[in-house]
């Protein structure tokens, strides 16, 4: 595996604060992955560190064999969080102003803007300004800003933030189709499904500290699954079933329950459910579900993505 960017023991703090400690991780060439954590985790300041836009603490970044990523600017591609484009400026000229900044000349930016913009469907707004596209057509046209230039490596701190599902699923097609044109692709999200349905690697953070680095499939590995059981049970006979780790109720009716059985690492629920009919037990109705991955950071965190950690949380 050749390493796009390499992380040893990088550190941040700002006064007191401990944002990100001894974060260490790789992402390989060519892969799309994903930065994983709830807000305040540390994402944007790791993100910031590695293109050099603000000093790390402690450690070492490699980035296409730079220390950060001012020298190499020119090959890497960057949607900030914080977004927006000069609104009196049609797409075209946003875009290509963008690609110029990175050392494409202006003639061959527009050139491309108007054929990413075809390509995304928005040829049709091309004439408009800036101010007066949709948001979801305004981060398009930021994305496109921020890899016409065809860069090695492309950064992306939460992409799909404010975004209707239809346009979040236009994103992540021209994510794989910047992979799929040999791009290494980094981007940070709190969102798991995203990663999900997209990362060939994920790098999971909580509270400043490395949680889980590898495949998606590897991380939804580390949390049990679940067998949704629906019958006249108790939870504590449930309990007593082979495999079993935890039982929760979800409802109950008039004794029928749906309980969700946290299987033990291993466990595959077939033993558990076969006890389940040996004791006679009233089962109506089981599912087996796989861990996702919310399921997995979860487990490996004790921290919710969707929920920001607490400051006085994170400098624990
Ligand atoms: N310049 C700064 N000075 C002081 N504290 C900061 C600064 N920048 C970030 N922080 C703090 O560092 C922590 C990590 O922030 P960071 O923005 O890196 O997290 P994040 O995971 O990107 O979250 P978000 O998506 O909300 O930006 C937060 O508690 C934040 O308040």
């Amino acid at each position: 595996m050749t390493a796009a960017l390499t992380l040893e023991s990088v550190s941040k703090r700002y006064g007191g604060f401990d944002a990100v400690r001894d974060l260490s991780f790789q992402v390989p060439k060519g892969s799309i992955c994903g930065f994983l954590g709830p807000n305040g985790a540390g994402k944007t300041s790791t993100l910031r560190m590695i293109l050099g836009l603000q000093e790390a603490t402690a450690g070492r970044i490699d980035i296409l064999g730079a220390p950060n990523g001012r020298s190499v600017r020119d090959r890497i591609g960057f949607l900030p969080e914080e977004r927006g484009l000069y609104k009196k400026m049609t797409p075209v000229e946003a875009i290509a102003f963008f690609g110029a900044l990175k050392g494409l000349p202006t003639h061959e930016g527009k050139k491309r803007a108007k054929l990413l913009l075809e390509q995304q469907g928005l040829g049709a707004a091309q004439k408009k300004k800036m101010k007066e596209l949709s948001k979801g057509m305004a981060q398009k046209v930021q994305l496109i800003a921020a890899v016409v230039h065809k860069p090695e490596f492309v950064i992306l701190d939460e992409p799909f933030s404010g975004l209707d599902p239809m346009n979040q699923q236009g994103l992540e097609e021209m994510i794989r189709g910047l992979a799929a044109d040999g791009a290494t692709v980094l981007f940070s999200t709190h969102v798991m499904q995203h990663a999900e349905r997209l990362c060939d690697k994920v790098v999971l953070l909580a509270r400043g500290k490395k949680a889980f680095e590898g495949s998606v499939d590897e991380a939804k590995a580390t949390s049990p699954r679940f067998l949704d059981l629906n019958g006249a049970i108790t939870p504590e006979a449930a309990a007593t079933l082979p495999g079993v780790a935890g039982v929760e109720t979800l409802s109950e009716t008039d004794g029928v329950r749906r309980l969700k059985i946290a299987l033990a690492p291993g466990a595959g629920g077939q033993e558990t459910l076969k006890a389940a009919f040996l004791n006679g037990l009233d089962v109506r109705g089981f599912a087996l579900k796989e861990p996702t991955l919310h399921d997995a950071f979860i487990g490996l965190t004790g921290d919710h993505p969707d929920q920001p950690a607490t400051p006085s949380e994170a400098s624990q």
